[in-house]
């Protein structure tokens, strides 16, 4: 892989964030081929380039929309912008496309709710000669797409590797720093979008930016102690893809996750609040997040109040909040 500049890459995945990608990849000087699975909006876009879903925005003339797996997948490297439920299924048809030692740029922001896995895990069990990259951090799609400054972090577990692939698809606007780090950069990801959902819950039940606050400082120990028993780093947790991200998603109406935790804040179940927002991870990793951070004993009452709130148990939300209310305050 020579992750020069003017590469071939491919971005599987023509939902929100896939094409987002898509148009910072053109910007950076790659050409893209942008794979969705559905023939027919994938035709559309190529003849139309217009993608009302991020504001009517123009696809550059290097992005080339296709349905063909196989044409998306003859790239220097790849870009998966799937959901995390649906990872390892598009892994696994990846499996013979895929060129050995091919890096793999993983955007989505979750754990395998059956086998409580970790994104770069799904990798090394599906296509184990792949080379599995973590990209995440505060950027929401219609921001990267418009081209916005913007900051992510891609993590790697070789070093060298990582930082060529940040200076191929990175650019100006679009910063990408570089780490090691993969579990804590996955976790980051992952963990702040459960977290996001109760700081929509708080919002949309009235109460004020004090409790949000709150709870979104409280959020971060939480995401901190998971971070650190599973495997990642402080600094790492600490920085774009674990606080940068929980900043931005816990904060605004514009996070599918927070606005998912707005419409159960103000009543809606949760079939409802998913027609109502769409994709909102937190709610499939809400569960296995918990069960995990039980298992390992790692305390996570607000990640736990969201399990239960969107679980099977589907616990009330006066219940749960009573509950966090009566943990005995302790050192901080
Ligand atoms: N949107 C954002 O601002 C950001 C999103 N992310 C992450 O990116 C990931 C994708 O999110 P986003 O693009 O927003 O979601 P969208 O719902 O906009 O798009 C998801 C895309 O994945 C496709 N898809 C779903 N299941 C499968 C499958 N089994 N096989 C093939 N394709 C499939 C969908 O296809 P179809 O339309 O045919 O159903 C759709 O095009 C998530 O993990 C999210 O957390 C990360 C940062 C920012
Ligand atoms: O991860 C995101 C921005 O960094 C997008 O958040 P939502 O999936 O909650 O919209």
């Amino acid at each position: 892989m020579s992750a020069a500049r003017g590469a071939v890459v491919g971005v599987i995945g023509a939902g929100a964030f896939g094409t987002a990608l898509a148009c910072a990849l053109a910007r950076a000087g790659c050409a893209v081929r942008l794979w969705g699975r559905d023939a027919a909006h994938m035709a559309e876009l190529a003849q139309e380039r217009r993608v009302p879903r991020l504001g009517g925005l123009i696809l550059a003339e290097t992005i080339r929309p296709t349905a063909d797996l196989r044409e998306a997948a003859a790239a220097e490297a790849l870009v998966l912008a799937v959901p995390t439920q649906a990872l390892r299924d598009v892994c696994l048809q990846l499996g013979g496309l895929a060129a050995p030692d091919m890096p793999l740029i993983l955007a989505a922001k979750g754990i395998e709710r059956r086998s409580g896995g970790f994104v770069s895990d799904i990798v090394r069990e599906t296509l184990p000669s792949c080379v599995p990259a973590v990209l995440s951090g505060p950027g929401f799609a219609a921001d990267i797409a418009r081209g916005f400054p913007t900051a992510l972090t891609l993590a790697c577990a070789d070093g060298a590797l990582g930082a060529a692939l940040a200076r191929m698809i990175g650019s100006p606007a679009f910063r990408l720093y570089h780490t090691t780090d993969l579990r804590g950069v996955e976790i980051g990801g992952a963990a702040k979008n459960v977290l996001a959902i109760a700081a929509g819950v708080a919002a949309g039940r009235g109460f004020g930016e004090s409790t949000v606050a709150a709870l979104l400082a409280r959020s971060f120990a939480e995401l901190t102690r998971f971070g650190l028993a599973f495997g990642g780093r402080a600094e790492t947790l600490a920085g774009l893809s674990g606080l940068g991200d929980l900043i931005l998603t816990g904060t605004s109406s514009r996070s599918r996750n927070r606005r998912f935790g707005e419409e159960l804040g103000r009543g809606a179940g949760v079939e409802t609040a998913i027609a109502e927002v769409g994709l909102a991870e937190g709610v499939w990793t809400a569960p296995i997040l918990a069960r995990m951070a039980a298992e390992k004993g790692v305390d996570m009452p607000v990640a736990a109040a969201v399990a239960d709130l969107v679980g099977e148990a589907r616990v009330g939300i006066d219940a749960v909040i009573e509950r966090l209310l009566a943990r005995p305050p302790r050192a901080e």
